[in-house]
Protein backbone atom coordinates (compact mmCIF):
# COMPACT_ATOMS: atom_id res chain seq x y z
CA UNK A 1 0.00 0.00 0.00
CA UNK A 2 1.33 3.55 -1.04
CA UNK A 3 0.08 6.81 0.45
CA UNK A 4 -1.11 9.74 -1.89
CA UNK A 5 1.72 12.03 -0.74
CA UNK A 6 5.03 9.89 -0.40
CA UNK A 7 6.72 7.14 -1.73
CA UNK A 8 6.67 5.45 1.96
CA UNK A 9 4.82 2.35 2.52
CA UNK A 10 1.73 3.57 4.64
CA UNK A 11 1.19 1.38 7.47
CA UNK A 12 -1.35 -1.34 8.05
CA UNK A 13 -2.60 -2.23 11.21
CA UNK A 14 -1.91 -5.81 12.72
CA UNK A 15 -3.91 -7.32 15.30
CA UNK A 16 -3.11 -9.59 18.34
CA UNK A 17 -5.18 -11.13 20.23
CA UNK A 18 -3.56 -11.98 23.67
CA UNK A 19 -0.96 -10.33 25.73
CA UNK A 20 0.58 -13.46 27.81
CA UNK A 21 4.27 -14.01 27.33
CA UNK A 22 4.35 -14.84 23.67
CA UNK A 23 1.99 -11.97 22.23
CA UNK A 24 3.65 -9.47 23.26
CA UNK A 25 6.40 -10.34 22.33
CA UNK A 26 5.08 -10.88 18.50
CA UNK A 27 3.50 -7.69 18.79
CA UNK A 28 6.68 -5.89 19.64
CA UNK A 29 7.80 -7.36 16.34
CA UNK A 30 4.84 -6.22 14.54
CA UNK A 31 5.30 -2.77 15.89
CA UNK A 32 8.55 -2.43 14.37
CA UNK A 33 7.12 -2.02 10.92
CA UNK A 34 3.33 -1.27 11.11
CA UNK A 35 0.74 -0.17 14.06
CA UNK A 36 -0.17 -2.80 16.45
CA UNK A 37 -3.71 -3.03 17.78
CA UNK A 38 -3.78 -5.86 21.04
CA UNK A 39 -7.04 -7.72 22.32
CA UNK A 40 -7.28 -8.25 25.97
CA UNK A 41 -10.35 -9.61 27.73
CA UNK A 42 -9.49 -7.82 30.98
CA UNK A 43 -10.07 -3.75 30.73
CA UNK A 44 -7.87 -3.39 33.49
CA UNK A 45 -5.30 -4.66 31.03
CA UNK A 46 -6.36 -2.74 28.59
CA UNK A 47 -5.86 0.88 30.38
CA UNK A 48 -2.22 -0.67 31.45
CA UNK A 49 -1.63 -1.01 28.06
CA UNK A 50 -3.02 2.63 26.39
CA UNK A 51 -2.04 4.55 29.74
CA UNK A 52 1.69 2.60 31.05
CA UNK A 53 2.79 0.87 27.58
CA UNK A 54 2.57 -2.57 29.09
CA UNK A 55 0.34 -5.73 29.51
CA UNK A 56 0.48 -7.53 32.85
CA UNK A 57 4.48 -5.97 33.70
CA UNK A 58 5.59 -6.86 30.16
CA UNK A 59 6.94 -3.92 28.43
CA UNK A 60 4.97 -2.80 25.06
CA UNK A 61 6.13 -0.21 22.11
CA UNK A 62 4.49 3.02 22.84
CA UNK A 63 2.70 2.64 19.54
CA UNK A 64 0.77 -0.44 20.12
CA UNK A 65 -3.14 0.48 21.17
CA UNK A 66 -5.30 -1.71 23.45
CA UNK A 67 -9.16 -3.00 23.52
CA UNK A 68 -11.30 -5.28 25.06
CA UNK A 69 -13.62 -4.97 21.94
CA UNK A 70 -13.02 -8.04 19.14
CA UNK A 71 -15.28 -5.78 16.62
CA UNK A 72 -12.99 -3.05 16.73
CA UNK A 73 -9.66 -4.89 16.45
CA UNK A 74 -11.08 -6.68 13.80
CA UNK A 75 -12.46 -3.75 12.21
CA UNK A 76 -8.74 -1.99 12.06
CA UNK A 77 -7.11 -5.07 11.12
CA UNK A 78 -7.23 -7.66 8.26
CA UNK A 79 -4.41 -9.66 9.52
CA UNK A 80 -4.78 -10.78 13.20
CA UNK A 81 -2.48 -12.65 15.04
CA UNK A 82 -3.92 -15.34 17.51
CA UNK A 83 -1.19 -15.77 20.29
CA UNK A 84 -4.04 -17.72 23.53
CA UNK A 85 -3.00 -20.62 25.01
CA UNK A 86 -5.44 -23.72 23.70
CA UNK A 87 -7.48 -23.78 26.55
CA UNK A 88 -9.41 -20.38 26.16
CA UNK A 89 -8.48 -20.94 22.20
CA UNK A 90 -11.91 -22.22 21.52
CA UNK A 91 -14.23 -19.65 23.07
CA UNK A 92 -11.82 -16.72 22.51
CA UNK A 93 -12.50 -17.70 18.45
CA UNK A 94 -16.13 -18.10 19.14
CA UNK A 95 -16.25 -14.69 20.79
CA UNK A 96 -14.40 -13.44 17.50
CA UNK A 97 -16.61 -15.42 14.76
CA UNK A 98 -19.53 -12.60 14.46
CA UNK A 99 -16.92 -10.08 13.60
CA UNK A 100 -14.51 -12.37 11.04
CA UNK A 101 -14.68 -12.49 7.29
CA UNK A 102 -12.99 -14.00 4.24
CA UNK A 103 -11.02 -11.17 3.66
CA UNK A 104 -9.36 -11.80 7.09
CA UNK A 105 -5.77 -13.37 7.40
CA UNK A 106 -5.49 -15.36 10.83
CA UNK A 107 -1.58 -17.01 12.10
CA UNK A 108 -1.93 -18.08 15.54
CA UNK A 109 0.92 -19.17 17.50
CA UNK A 110 -0.07 -21.62 19.83
CA UNK A 111 1.41 -25.29 20.37
CA UNK A 112 -1.76 -27.41 21.70
CA UNK A 113 -4.74 -29.46 20.60
CA UNK A 114 -8.78 -28.72 21.43
CA UNK A 115 -11.50 -31.42 20.96
CA UNK A 116 -14.41 -31.81 19.53
CA UNK A 117 -16.53 -33.66 21.52
CA UNK A 118 -20.20 -34.00 21.92
CA UNK A 119 -21.88 -31.40 23.86
CA UNK A 120 -21.38 -32.60 27.76
CA UNK A 121 -18.68 -35.30 26.90
CA UNK A 122 -14.90 -34.60 28.23
CA UNK A 123 -11.83 -36.21 27.58
CA UNK A 124 -12.56 -38.50 31.34
CA UNK A 125 -15.81 -39.54 30.60
CA UNK A 126 -15.07 -40.14 26.36
CA UNK A 127 -11.58 -41.89 27.45
CA UNK A 128 -10.67 -43.15 23.73
CA UNK A 129 -11.15 -40.48 20.99
CA UNK A 130 -10.15 -40.67 17.09
CA UNK A 131 -8.72 -37.95 14.78
CA UNK A 132 -11.36 -36.79 13.94
CA UNK A 133 -12.32 -35.65 17.70
CA UNK A 134 -8.93 -33.60 17.78
CA UNK A 135 -8.61 -30.03 16.64
CA UNK A 136 -5.12 -28.59 15.65
CA UNK A 137 -5.76 -24.43 16.09
CA UNK A 138 -5.89 -24.02 12.81
CA UNK A 139 -8.53 -26.18 12.02
CA UNK A 140 -10.62 -24.77 15.16
CA UNK A 141 -10.74 -21.30 12.98
CA UNK A 142 -11.69 -23.33 10.17
CA UNK A 143 -14.50 -24.72 11.59
CA UNK A 144 -15.89 -21.73 13.85
CA UNK A 145 -15.43 -19.03 11.36
CA UNK A 146 -15.27 -17.72 7.76
CA UNK A 147 -11.70 -17.12 7.55
CA UNK A 148 -10.14 -18.76 5.11
CA UNK A 149 -6.29 -17.56 5.06
CA UNK A 150 -5.00 -19.54 8.00
CA UNK A 151 -1.67 -19.42 9.13
CA UNK A 152 0.35 -21.07 12.17
CA UNK A 153 3.96 -19.80 13.42
CA UNK A 154 6.21 -22.38 14.71
CA UNK A 155 9.57 -22.73 15.64
CA UNK A 156 12.42 -22.47 18.14
CA UNK A 157 11.01 -18.93 19.66
CA UNK A 158 11.57 -18.67 23.66
CA UNK A 159 10.03 -15.64 24.38
CA UNK A 160 12.59 -14.92 26.96
CA UNK A 161 14.93 -14.64 24.55
CA UNK A 162 13.08 -12.88 21.53
CA UNK A 163 12.73 -10.04 24.29
CA UNK A 164 16.31 -9.97 24.58
CA UNK A 165 16.63 -9.53 20.77
CA UNK A 166 18.76 -12.53 20.45
CA UNK A 167 18.77 -14.03 16.75
CA UNK A 168 15.77 -16.59 16.17
CA UNK A 169 14.11 -17.85 13.31
CA UNK A 170 10.22 -19.20 12.72
CA UNK A 171 8.16 -21.08 10.49
CA UNK A 172 4.81 -19.60 9.23
CA UNK A 173 3.05 -22.80 7.74
CA UNK A 174 0.29 -22.23 5.41
CA UNK A 175 -1.73 -24.09 2.39
CA UNK A 176 -1.65 -20.47 0.82
CA UNK A 177 1.27 -19.10 -0.17
CA UNK A 178 0.04 -15.06 0.41
CA UNK A 179 -0.46 -16.06 4.30
CA UNK A 180 3.30 -17.04 4.37
CA UNK A 181 4.92 -13.90 2.43
CA UNK A 182 2.57 -11.94 4.53
CA UNK A 183 3.91 -13.54 7.78
CA UNK A 184 7.47 -13.08 6.11
CA UNK A 185 7.13 -9.60 5.33
CA UNK A 186 5.62 -8.48 8.96
CA UNK A 187 8.38 -10.10 10.98
CA UNK A 188 11.26 -10.77 8.91
CA UNK A 189 13.86 -8.68 10.88
CA UNK A 190 18.08 -8.85 11.29
CA UNK A 191 17.56 -10.36 13.94
CA UNK A 192 14.33 -13.06 12.99
CA UNK A 193 14.57 -15.37 10.20
CA UNK A 194 11.24 -16.65 8.68
CA UNK A 195 11.02 -19.61 6.74
CA UNK A 196 7.75 -20.76 4.98
CA UNK A 197 6.37 -24.46 4.58
CA UNK A 198 3.09 -25.41 3.26
CA UNK A 199 2.18 -28.56 5.86
CA UNK A 200 0.51 -26.24 8.17
CA UNK A 201 -0.90 -29.57 10.17
CA UNK A 202 2.88 -31.26 10.12
CA UNK A 203 3.99 -27.97 11.39
CA UNK A 204 1.02 -27.55 14.08
CA UNK A 205 1.69 -30.95 15.26
CA UNK A 206 5.38 -30.36 15.19
CA UNK A 207 5.30 -27.68 17.97
CA UNK A 208 2.71 -29.67 20.13
CA UNK A 209 4.45 -33.04 20.25
CA UNK A 210 7.61 -31.24 21.34
CA UNK A 211 6.32 -30.56 24.43
CA UNK A 212 5.47 -33.85 25.38
CA UNK A 213 9.66 -34.74 25.00
CA UNK A 214 10.48 -31.40 26.45
CA UNK A 215 9.01 -32.70 29.68
CA UNK A 216 11.03 -36.03 29.47
CA UNK A 217 13.82 -33.45 28.95
CA UNK A 218 13.21 -31.78 32.15
CA UNK A 219 12.85 -34.85 33.86
CA UNK A 220 16.10 -36.03 32.84
CA UNK A 221 17.87 -32.72 33.86
CA UNK A 222 16.40 -33.23 37.19
CA UNK A 223 17.61 -36.75 38.23
CA UNK A 224 20.99 -35.92 36.41
CA UNK A 225 21.34 -38.14 34.02
CA UNK A 226 23.73 -37.02 32.00
CA UNK A 227 24.01 -35.38 28.37
CA UNK A 228 24.38 -39.04 26.61
CA UNK A 229 20.68 -39.65 27.89
CA UNK A 230 19.02 -36.41 26.77
CA UNK A 231 20.82 -37.43 23.19
CA UNK A 232 18.84 -40.40 23.54
CA UNK A 233 15.49 -38.68 24.42
CA UNK A 234 15.84 -36.44 21.55
CA UNK A 235 16.60 -38.81 19.30
CA UNK A 236 14.44 -41.02 20.25
CA UNK A 237 11.66 -38.42 21.22
CA UNK A 238 11.68 -37.00 17.28
CA UNK A 239 10.95 -40.52 15.98
CA UNK A 240 7.88 -40.83 18.23
CA UNK A 241 6.90 -37.19 17.41
CA UNK A 242 7.38 -38.09 13.45
CA UNK A 243 5.12 -41.28 13.99
CA UNK A 244 2.24 -39.14 15.65
CA UNK A 245 2.43 -36.85 13.46
CA UNK A 246 1.98 -38.71 10.52
CA UNK A 247 -0.88 -41.04 12.29
CA UNK A 248 -2.83 -36.95 12.57
CA UNK A 249 -1.87 -36.01 9.26
CA UNK A 250 1.70 -34.55 9.75
CA UNK A 251 4.37 -34.94 6.81
CA UNK A 252 8.18 -36.49 8.43
CA UNK A 253 9.94 -33.22 6.43
CA UNK A 254 7.71 -30.40 8.96
CA UNK A 255 9.23 -33.03 11.80
CA UNK A 256 12.78 -32.88 10.54
CA UNK A 257 12.57 -28.97 9.75
CA UNK A 258 13.31 -26.15 12.37
CA UNK A 259 9.62 -26.29 14.03
CA UNK A 260 9.87 -29.99 14.99
CA UNK A 261 13.70 -31.02 15.21
CA UNK A 262 14.65 -26.92 15.61
CA UNK A 263 12.34 -26.54 18.26
CA UNK A 264 12.87 -29.91 19.96
CA UNK A 265 16.70 -29.16 20.53
CA UNK A 266 15.57 -25.51 22.16
CA UNK A 267 12.86 -26.92 24.37
CA UNK A 268 14.71 -29.85 25.58
CA UNK A 269 17.51 -28.06 26.74
CA UNK A 270 15.90 -24.95 28.22
CA UNK A 271 15.02 -23.40 31.53
CA UNK A 272 13.18 -20.89 30.37
CA UNK A 273 11.05 -23.47 28.80
CA UNK A 274 7.65 -24.66 30.79
CA UNK A 275 7.45 -27.59 29.60
CA UNK A 276 10.67 -28.45 30.56
CA UNK A 277 10.39 -26.69 33.94
CA UNK A 278 7.44 -29.69 34.71
CA UNK A 279 9.86 -32.26 34.05
CA UNK A 280 12.16 -30.67 36.43
CA UNK A 281 10.11 -29.96 39.13
CA UNK A 282 8.43 -33.40 38.95
CA UNK A 283 11.65 -35.09 39.00
CA UNK A 284 12.66 -33.09 42.17
CA UNK A 285 9.57 -34.44 43.97
CA UNK A 286 7.01 -31.78 43.36
CA UNK A 287 3.41 -33.51 42.46
CA UNK A 288 1.70 -31.96 38.92
CA UNK A 289 -0.98 -29.90 40.95
CA UNK A 290 1.80 -28.35 42.85
CA UNK A 291 3.42 -27.19 40.03
CA UNK A 292 0.22 -26.35 37.97
CA UNK A 293 -0.54 -23.94 40.52
CA UNK A 294 2.34 -22.45 41.30
CA UNK A 295 3.00 -21.63 37.03
CA UNK A 296 1.52 -18.28 35.94
CA UNK A 297 1.76 -19.47 32.26
CA UNK A 298 1.00 -22.56 30.51
CA UNK A 299 2.81 -25.49 29.90
CA UNK A 300 1.01 -27.10 26.74
CA UNK A 301 2.41 -30.56 27.05
CA UNK A 302 0.33 -31.61 30.09
CA UNK A 303 -2.95 -31.31 28.22
CA UNK A 304 -1.03 -32.46 24.95
CA UNK A 305 -0.10 -36.00 26.58
CA UNK A 306 -3.78 -36.60 27.84
CA UNK A 307 -5.18 -36.31 24.46
CA UNK A 308 -2.30 -38.03 22.37
CA UNK A 309 -2.76 -41.26 25.22
CA UNK A 310 -6.53 -40.77 24.47
CA UNK A 311 -6.08 -40.98 21.02
CA UNK A 312 -3.43 -43.58 21.19
CA UNK A 313 -6.48 -46.15 22.57
CA UNK A 314 -8.11 -45.90 18.52
CA UNK A 315 -4.90 -45.74 16.99
CA UNK A 316 -2.49 -48.65 15.80
CA UNK A 317 0.77 -47.40 17.25
CA UNK A 318 2.57 -47.20 19.95
CA UNK A 319 4.55 -43.81 21.48
CA UNK A 320 6.11 -45.21 24.81
CA UNK A 321 7.69 -41.64 25.80
CA UNK A 322 4.18 -39.86 25.79
CA UNK A 323 2.05 -43.33 27.18
CA UNK A 324 5.17 -43.83 30.52
CA UNK A 325 4.33 -40.01 30.99
CA UNK A 326 0.98 -40.13 31.06
CA UNK A 327 1.18 -42.94 34.01
CA UNK A 328 3.89 -40.57 35.64
CA UNK A 329 1.48 -37.68 35.51
CA UNK A 330 -1.86 -38.93 36.11
CA UNK A 331 -1.21 -42.07 37.62
CA UNK A 332 1.13 -41.84 40.23
CA UNK A 333 3.94 -43.65 38.85
CA UNK A 334 7.47 -43.08 39.68
CA UNK A 335 9.62 -40.33 37.56
CA UNK A 336 12.65 -42.81 37.52
CA UNK A 337 10.87 -45.87 37.37
CA UNK A 338 9.58 -44.83 33.97
CA UNK A 339 12.95 -42.94 32.57
CA UNK A 340 14.77 -46.52 33.50
CA UNK A 341 12.45 -48.24 31.32
CA UNK A 342 12.46 -45.74 28.47
CA UNK A 343 16.00 -46.16 28.42
CA UNK A 344 15.61 -49.94 28.36
CA UNK A 345 12.94 -49.87 25.85
CA UNK A 346 13.42 -52.27 23.03
CA UNK A 347 13.76 -49.99 20.02
CA UNK A 348 14.87 -52.53 17.50
CA UNK A 349 15.87 -49.90 14.56
CA UNK A 350 17.36 -46.29 14.57
CA UNK A 351 15.86 -44.66 12.13
CA UNK A 352 12.36 -46.61 10.25
CA UNK A 353 10.65 -43.59 9.19
CA UNK A 354 12.99 -43.71 5.87
N1 LIG B 1 5.98 -18.16 25.72
C1 LIG B 1 6.68 -18.72 24.75
O1 LIG B 1 7.92 -18.75 24.80
C2 LIG B 1 5.98 -19.30 23.56
C3 LIG B 1 6.68 -19.42 22.38
C4 LIG B 1 6.07 -20.00 21.28
C5 LIG B 1 4.75 -20.44 21.38
N2 LIG B 1 4.08 -20.30 22.55
C6 LIG B 1 2.70 -20.77 22.59
O2 LIG B 1 1.84 -19.64 22.62
C7 LIG B 1 0.66 -19.93 23.37
C8 LIG B 1 0.50 -18.87 24.43
O3 LIG B 1 1.64 -18.96 25.26
P1 LIG B 1 2.06 -17.80 26.24
O4 LIG B 1 3.42 -18.11 26.69
O5 LIG B 1 1.80 -16.48 25.66
O6 LIG B 1 1.02 -18.11 27.42
P2 LIG B 1 0.50 -17.14 28.53
O7 LIG B 1 -0.12 -18.00 29.56
O8 LIG B 1 1.55 -16.17 28.93
O9 LIG B 1 -0.63 -16.30 27.77
C9 LIG B 1 -1.81 -16.88 27.27
C10 LIG B 1 -2.74 -15.76 26.80
O10 LIG B 1 -3.99 -16.35 26.45
C11 LIG B 1 -5.02 -15.57 27.04
N3 LIG B 1 -6.20 -16.39 27.26
C12 LIG B 1 -6.26 -17.67 27.72
N4 LIG B 1 -7.55 -18.06 27.80
C13 LIG B 1 -8.29 -17.02 27.35
C14 LIG B 1 -9.70 -16.79 27.19
N5 LIG B 1 -10.58 -17.76 27.49
N6 LIG B 1 -10.10 -15.58 26.74
C15 LIG B 1 -9.22 -14.62 26.43
N7 LIG B 1 -7.89 -14.77 26.56
C16 LIG B 1 -7.44 -15.95 27.02
C17 LIG B 1 -4.44 -15.09 28.35
O11 LIG B 1 -5.15 -13.99 28.88
C18 LIG B 1 -3.03 -14.71 27.88
O12 LIG B 1 -3.05 -13.43 27.29
C19 LIG B 1 0.86 -21.34 23.94
O13 LIG B 1 0.17 -22.27 23.16
C20 LIG B 1 2.37 -21.57 23.83
O14 LIG B 1 2.69 -22.94 23.64
C21 LIG B 1 4.65 -19.72 23.63
O1 LIG C 1 7.88 -22.53 27.49
P1 LIG C 1 7.41 -23.66 26.60
O2 LIG C 1 7.84 -24.98 27.09
O3 LIG C 1 5.95 -23.54 26.32
O4 LIG C 1 8.15 -23.46 25.20
C1 LIG C 1 7.98 -22.24 24.53
C2 LIG C 1 8.17 -22.39 23.04
O5 LIG C 1 7.34 -23.40 22.52
C3 LIG C 1 9.59 -22.60 22.64
O6 LIG C 1 9.69 -22.53 21.24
Amino acid sequence: MVSKNSSKPQEKCIGVIGVGSFGTVIANMLAEKNQVMVYARKEEVVHEINSLHSAQGKTLNPKIKGTSSPKEICEACEVLFLMISSSGFQDVVQSFAPHLFPYHLVIHGTKGLCLNLEKGQTLDSVKKIKRSQILTMSEVILQETVVVRVGCLAGPNLSKELTQSLPAATVIASKYNEVILEGQSLLRSEKFQVYGNSDIIGVELSGVLKNIIAIAAGALAGLNLGENAKGLLISRGMVEMVHLSNALGGSVKSVIGLAGIGDLVTTCNSVNSRNFTVGFRLANGEKLDEILASMDEVAEGVNTIRVIKAFLETADLRAPITEYLYRVLFENYDIKEALQFLMKYPFNVDIDFV
